[in-house]
């Protein structure tokens, strides 16, 4: 039996829009266990970037609970939060977000900056992230200078950087070609069984999502079966 890292409990999730309040989740219960990497599919609007937010204590829950290794993360205070989120969880995103000026480098050092580390070891920590992504060789170059597919390969590295154990990846080949999303997903694939990075990936894609160790659809705010 593998240890569940994140536990949802009844978890309800509403939205007020003027007068209208739409609910995402209405109780829902899940587990992911630590070194799961799971596929969230379903259709536009079923609340599949709003777990990644609940996930990463982003966005909180109306009620229910939200634990991570036992720990209570929908009730931390922001600071407390922040130091959990910076320690635990690295974010990829399908457009990317890298910073337009910055080196490959410079972007995979950023959320390093905010810490003690010399900078020495910042180096170490980035040559690392960026010899694991296959993209050593490109560290001076800039956003421009690389393909979408290299760009989320840098944005992986960034992800990782902190050595953090989640990876919460919103439609990370959304905007790649199949090449360059079967390079992104076996990356994913070995960041998960190598390094043991627990993985939630969000897609619409079967394709990635085969990649995954396991799939749920979410439809209505609730887990469906679908057919393989
Ligand atoms: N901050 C917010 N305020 C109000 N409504 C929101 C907010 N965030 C999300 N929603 C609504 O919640 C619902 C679920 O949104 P969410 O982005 O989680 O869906 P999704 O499954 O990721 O969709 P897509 O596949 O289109 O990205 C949508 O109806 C959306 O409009």
């Amino acid at each position: 039996m593998t240890t569940p890292m994140f536990t949802l409990n009844g978890v309800s999730k509403r939205y007020t829009r003027g007068d209208d309040t739409v609910t995402i989740f209405d109780h829902l219960d899940m587990e992911i266990a630590n070194g799961d990497f799971l596929a969230l599919m379903g259709p536009s609007g079923s609340g599949k970037s709003t777990l990644l937010n609940l996930l990463s204590g982003l966005d909180r829950p109306n009620s229910g609970e939200i634990l991570c290794d036992g720990l209570r993360i929908d009730a931390m205070t922001q600071s407390t939060l922040s130091h959990w989120r910076a320690r635990n969880v690295g974010f990829v995103f399908q457009a990317f977000n890298l910073l337009p000026m910055l080196s490959a480098q410079r972007n995979v050092e950023l959320p390093l900056t905010l810490t003690n580390l010399s900078s020495a070891e910042r180096k170490r920590r980035v040559d690392t992230a960026l010899d694991l992504v296959g993209l050593a060789q490109c560290a001076a170059r800039t956003p421009a200078q690389l393909s979408g597919g290299q760009q989320q390969r840098v944005a992986i590295a960034r992800a990782i950087v902190a050595d953090t154990r989640v990876l919460l990846c919103d439609e990370p080949t959304g905007n790649l070609d199949r090449s360059s999303s079967n390079d992104v997903l076996e990356l994913l694939q070995t960041l998960n069984r190598e390094l043991g990075k627990t993985i939630v990936m969000v897609t619409h894609d079967q394709v990635a999502a085969g990649h995954a160790g396991r799939v749920l659809h979410l439809d209505k705010g609730s887990f469906v079966s679908c057919p393989a």
